[in-house]
């Protein structure tokens, strides 16, 4: 079967800037993926490469196996960029309308707003909505065309706790439906949440493209968390097993650990008198940060 997205050899620069370098990405029919990295880092530009609304420098891009730029890829495309404009003066009941006469087997009004927890506020114009209310809104006209593919462009900025849930409970639920999503996220409990493969970019490149655990996996990151005595004076970073340490407002030691294992096998073994010992998984953020890290270090390491 076609994949849904297929990126192959992409770069794209603006001006002397290298927003992606080379990166190709193959998504394929029902998956959900999230694109994972830090400001700057290329994400954008990659979503804006698939929807059609650049074309890459060099390398290839295609939508449903055919050229993202064309009407007939973009039919089964639903998009949801950073920041929406949506018209002042028209209520959410008719901008849904408006946007799903353009879709040929559209959502009703009704189901669409459902999705989103967005009945009661049919009748309100679109300029008197809250920010997250209006973030809602954008998502569930991205969906409003049953989209066979979602493009959601950090979906959940500025939404609040609940908003955020609903939202990812809609997506969760358009994705059991079949459909695709691709989706990028400063929120890392929100890639977490919803991603079954996380591809990791940074620098424009794809540093890392596996499944969520594999990910994690992959840097094996443990945050072992102790307590020394006052004025004792150990390097904890230097520890076999240790990547960094950092001292606590609290005065409790957070050490990143590639090998939580060793690390403690060292304390015990140097006598270091460490109380409190706590030891926990390292979150998607520490596991990205190391993975841009070693890729700094290699390209040190080339030069
Ligand atoms: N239209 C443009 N003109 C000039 N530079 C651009 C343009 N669009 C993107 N860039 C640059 O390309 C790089 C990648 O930007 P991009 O927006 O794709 O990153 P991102 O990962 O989406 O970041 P963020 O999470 O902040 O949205 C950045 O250095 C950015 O400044």
């Amino acid at each position: 079967m076609t994949a849904v997205v297929e990126v192959a050899g992409a770069t794209r620069t603006f001006g002397a800037v290298t927003a992606l370098d080379d990166v190709s990405l193959t998504v394929g029919h029902g998956e959900l993926v999230g694109l994972l990295g830090p400001n700057g880092a290329g994400k954008t530009t990659l979503l804006s490469l698939v929807s059609g609304l650049r074309r890459p420098d060099s390398g290839t891009v295609r939508l449903f196996g055919g050229d993202p730029r064309s009407a007939s890829s973009r039919i089964a495309l639903g998009t949801t960029p950073q920041e929406t404009g949506l018209p002042p003066t028209l209520t959410v009941g008719e901008v849904v309308d408006l946007v799903g006469k353009h879709y040929p087997a559209p959502m009703p009004r009704g189901e669409a707003l459902a999705r989103f927890g967005l009945e009661d506020l049919v009748r309100r114009q679109t300029g008197g909505l809250s920010g997250g209310q209006k973030r809602r809104l954008a998502v569930a006209l991205a969906l409003v065309g049953r989209p066979r593919l979602v493009l959601l462009d950090e979906p959940t900025t500025g939404l609040d706790v609940e908003a955020r849930h609903i939202l990812w409970q809609a997506l969760r639920d358009y994705h059991a439906d079949g459909a695709t999503v691709l989706l990028t996220s400063h929120y890392l409990e929100e890639i977490e949440a919803l991603a079954q493969r996380v591809v990791v970019i940074g620098g424009g490149r794809v540093l890392a493209d596996d499944s969520l655990a594999s990910v994690l996996g992959l840097v094996a990151l443990r945050r072992v968390i102790l307590s020394l005595p006052p004025g004792h004076d150990v390097d904890l970073a230097r520890l076999p097993g240790a990547t960094s340490a950092q001292q606590g407002l609290d005065g409790r030691w957070t050490v990143l650990a590639s090998d939580a294992d060793r690390l403690v096998r060292a304390l015990v073994a140097q006598d270091v008198p460490f109380s409190g010992l706590e030891m926990r998984g390292a979150s998607l953020e520490e596991a990205f940060l190391t993975l841009t890290h070693e890729e700094t270090h290699d390209e040190e390491a080339v030069r």
